[in-house]
C-alpha cells in the first residue's frame, strides 16, 4: 500500500516527543511473533532494523540513545479497522484530530476510518478526495479508508473501480438502515456484484449484518428501560443477514464464482445461530472472517440502567451468557480480531437527558479505552499478551493488507505501544480522554488495568505520559490500484487471505 506522508522524514521536528532518528527500546516484556522477550527493539528512519535479546544485548556495541522501559511491555500498535471519525462534515461529533489523538493515547498506531457519519460519506472517488484533504495533516496516527457500497454505486462498476482505484482499502455496506440517511442499506444482490468487483482487487467487503425484520418503533414498554431495546433488536435479525450473506460467500470458494472476493462481518454480538452460521461456513472454506468489539466482551445487557444510552449500539449489547460464549468463541480462535466501533456523535443526540433506548444515536465510544478494556476484562478468562498483540494487530494488519505494520519484526514500521498491564486506573473525570465527548463514553467511570505509557507511530514518538507531539504526522494509507502495482500486492493478500486468514485466522 501507498502511504501519503506530508511530514518530512523523521527529523528533529514536531512529529516526535524524542529528536532522534536511530535509537533503542528496550524492556523485560517485548512482544514479538516468536513470543514475549526479554530484550531490546533497534529503531532507524521510522523501522524496526533489529530486535535482540537479553543476552545479546549485553554484547552489544551499541550506538544512538536507549530508552529502557524496564517491566512495562513493548507491543506492536493496536490497529483498529473499525473506527467513525465523522469527518469532514459532522467535526462536532469527533474529526480527525480529536479522534487520532485519542488513538494515540490508546496505543493504536493504525486506523481504517469508515466510510459513514462524516458527510459526505465515502462512496465515490470524489468524495475520498474530500476525506484525504480532511486528513492532511491532521491526524496523529496513520490512517487509511474504507469505501461505501451503496445502491447508488453497487451496479456501476466504473464508479466503483474510481473509488478502489483512489486507494479505499475496501468497502462497507449495511443490511439494515444505518441511521444515516445518505448512506442507504444494500441487499443481497447488491453485495454480491461488489464482491466481484472487489474479487480483482483482493480487498474485502465489510458488511454490518443486521436485517430489520420488525419497525423497532412499534415495539411495546419503557423506551428508557434497555429491555425494550433489547427486544426491539433481536438476535434473528443478525441470523438472518448472516444466513443471507453465507448463501453469497459460498461462491468463494475455491474455484467458485466469486473466488478471490473476501467478506467480513463487523461487530458480531449473536454468540448462538450467528456464530454457528459463520463458523460452518469457514469450515466449508468460505472466505469470510469477522470481528467483535470490546463492548460485547465487557458489559451486558443485565448491568445496563434505564435511560443510560451510553450503552446503546446496534446490533445490542446482550446478555451475561451470550457474553461468555463469545469471550469462548475469541479464546478458541473462532473470531479473527477485535475492532472498536467506536462510533461517536454529541451528547445532544445520545439523549442522555431523556434517556430514549428508542430514539438515541446508536454507537459507543471507546477508541481511547480498548487496550485496557480488552486486558481488563480478558484477565479472567487467561488472556495472554500475544492474544491482544494477535487480536488487535497481526490479524487486522492481514486483514487490511498492511504489510509492514502489526508486529514487532525487522523491515516493519516501528508503531509501538509501551504499556503497564499491571496498572491501574479510574477512568474518571481526572483521566485525560482525548476522544472529543467523554460523556457520553460507556467507559466512564470504570476502574481500568493496563495503562498506556508511550506510542510510536513509525518511529515517532506521537504520545507519552499524557502529551502528544505537537504536529499531527500521521500518514494517509492508500491501496494500490492494481493497475498501478500489479502483482505485489495481489500476492501478499491473496497469501494473506489464503494462508493468512483461513489458516492463521483460525480457519
Ligand atoms: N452509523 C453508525 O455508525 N452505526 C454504527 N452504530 C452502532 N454500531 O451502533 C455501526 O457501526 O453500525
Ligand atoms: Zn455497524
Ligand atoms: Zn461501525
Amino acid at each position: 500500500f501507498f502511504y501519503l506522508n506530508d511530514s518530512s522524514e523523521l527529523s528533529l521536528n514536531n512529529c516526535s516527543l524524542i529528536p532522534y532518528n536511530h535509537y533503542w527500546l528496550t524492556s523485560k516484556r517485548i512482544v514479538t511473533p516468536q513470543g514475549v522477550i526479554s530484550g531490546a527493539v533497534e529503531v532507524k528512519g521510522g523501522n524496526v532494523v533489529s530486535i535482540v535479546s537479553e543476552g545479546d544485548w549485553s554484547k552489544k556495541s551499541k550506538t544512538g540513545q536507549v530508552f529502557d522501559y524496564g517491566e512495562a511491555v513493548i507491543m506492536p500498535g493496536l490497529i483498529d479497522v473499525h473506527a467513525h471519525l465523522d469527518d469532514p462534515g459532522r467535526t462536532e461529533w469527533e474529526g480527525f484530530p480529536s479522534g487520532t489523538k485519542a488513538a494515540a493515547a490508546g496505543g493504536v498506531t493504525t486506523l481504517i476510518d469508515m466510510p459513514l457519519n462524516s458527510y459526505p460519506c465515502t462512496v465515490s472517488a470524489e468524495t475520498l478526495k474530500l476525506k484525504l484533504a480532511a486528513a492532511e495533516k491532521r491526524i496523529h496516527v496513520d490512517v487509511g479508508f474504507w469505501g461505501g457500497l451503496v445502491p447508488e454505486n453497487a451496479f456501476n462498476a466504473s464508479a466503483l473501480e474510481a473509488l478502489l482505484n483512489a486507494g479505499v482499502l475496501g468497502l462497507k455496506a449495511f443490511m439494515c438502515p444505518s441511521g444515516i440517511n445518505d448512506f442507504p442499506m444494500t441487499n443481497s444482490s447488491q453485495i454480491k456484484e461488489g464482491l466481484s468487483v472487489l474479487a480483482k482487487y483482493k480487498r474485502p467487503l465489510l458488511v454490518h449484518s443486521e436485517i430489520q425484520l420488525d419497525s423497532p418503533l412499534d415495539i411495546e414498554g419503557d423506551p428508557r428501560s434497555y429491555s425494550t431495546y433489547l427486544k426491539s433488536r433481536p438476535p434473528s435479525w443478525e441470523e438472518a443477514a448472516i444466513r443471507e450473506l453465507v448463501s453469497v460467500t459460498k461462491d468463494t470458494r475455491n474455484g467458485g464464482p466469486l473466488e478471490g472476493a473476501h467478506l467480513h462481518v463487523v461487530h458480531l454480538s449473536d454468540a448462538s445461530t450467528s456464530l454457528d452460521l459463520l463458523k460452518e461456513a469457514k469450515n466449508k472454506g468460505d472466505s469470510i472472517t469477522f470481528e467483535t468489539c470490546p463492548h460485547y466482551l465487557a458489559f451486558s445487557a443485565e448491568e445496563i440502567r434505564d435511560g443510560d444510552t451510553r450503552f446503546k449500539c446496534s446490533p445490542p449489547l446482550r446478555d451475561a451468557a451470550n457474553k461468555e460464549k463469545l469471550w469462548e468463541a475469541l479464546m478458541e480462535g473462532h473470531i479473527d480480531f477485535l475492532a472498536s466501533d467506536h462510533s461517536p456523535t454529541t451528547p445532544e443526540l445520545k439523549l442522555l437527558d431523556s434517556g430514549n433506548f428508542l430514539k438515541a444515536w446508536g454507537g459507543v465510544s471507546s477508541l481511547q479505552f480498548v487496550l485496557p478494556v480488552t486486558w481488563t476484562y480478558g484477565r479472567k478468562h487467561g488472556v495472554t499478551l500475544e492474544q491482544v498483540a494477535s487480536w488487535w494487530s497481526e490479524r487486522p494488519a492481514k486483514f487490511a493488507g498492511l504489510d509492514s505494520k502489526g508486529a514487532i519484526a525487522i523491515g516493519n514500521h516501528a508503531d509501538i505501544v509501551v504499556w503497564k498491564p499491571e496498572t491501574e486506573f479510574n477512568l474518571n473525570d481526572d483521566f485525560p480522554i482525548f476522544i472529543k465527548h467523554p460523556s457520553i463514553s460507556a467507559y466512564l467511570g470504570r476502574k481500568l488495568s493496563g495503562k498506556v505509557v508511550a506510542t510510536f507511530v513509525r518511529g515517532n514518538l506521537v504520545f507519552e505520559k499524557g502529551n502528544h507531539a505537537p504536529d499531527a504526522c500521521g500518514t494517509r494509507i492508500l491501496a494500490t490500484s492494481k493497475l498501478n502495482s500489479r502483482g505485489r500486492i495481489q500476492e501478499i493478500l491473496a497469501k494473506a487471505w489464503k494462508s493468512g486468514l483461513s489458516g492463521v485466522l483460525g480457519g
